[in-house]
């Protein structure tokens, strides 16, 4: 989870594949409608994001043996969806600067319909996870390798906040 550009499909592929789980790529359950806005730069409400929060569940209920989810899930209510559908769910929060993430985003333009106009309202939506269980805060900017191998560390050493 976290703002766009932290790395969440990067890391989340990469989590996928070296612990053999499925992948859930969240941008892929965005209605046609939601994924037009962002494209325009219109962020998205909670109306929105109802829908796809429940197509989220029900894709981690599919997959009760275990998957990883790319998620924004920036507000807790999200996260409490998503835990209410997959019970002792995890988070990897994926902490980078406003700086650093609108620099990301505005790299990746050219192949991405999330538009560079939206990253101040991915800020001010962000409700830090910190102090919610099961959560790993990680530092964005780090190499994805280190960051796949903090990752692999925690889900084998079970809960470390
Ligand atoms: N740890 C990292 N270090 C450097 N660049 C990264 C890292 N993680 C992701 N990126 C790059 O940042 C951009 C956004 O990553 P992406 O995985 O699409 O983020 P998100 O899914 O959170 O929007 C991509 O161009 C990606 O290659
Ligand atoms: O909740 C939201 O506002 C959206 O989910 C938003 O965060 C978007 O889907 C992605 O962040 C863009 O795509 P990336 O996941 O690639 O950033």
């Amino acid at each position: 989870m976290g703002v766009a550009g932290c790395g969440k499909s990067s890391l989340a592929a990469l989590v996928a594949q070296t612990q053999g789980l499925s992948l859930i790529e969240g941008d892929d359950f965005h209605s046609a409608d939601s994924r037009a806005k962002m494209s325009q730069g219109i962020a998205l409400t909670d109306a929105d994001r109802e829908g796809w929060l429940s197509r989220l569940g029900e894709e981690l209920r599919q997959h009760a043996d275990g998957a990883v989810l790319s998620c924004s899930a920036l507000k807790r209510q999200y996260r409490e969806r998503l835990r209410a559908a997959a019970p002792g769910l995890r988070f990897v929060f994926l902490e980078i600067d406003r700086e650093q993430a609108q620099q990301r985003v505005t790299a990746r333009a050219p192949q991405h319909f999330f538009s560079t106009r939206l990253v101040d309202s991915q800020f001010a939506t962000l409700e830090s996870p910190l102090g919610e269980e099961r959560v790993l805060r990680l530092d964005a900017t780090a190499p994805l390798a280190r960051l796949q191998a903090e990752v692999d560390a925690w889900l084998k050493q079970g809960e470390t906040a």
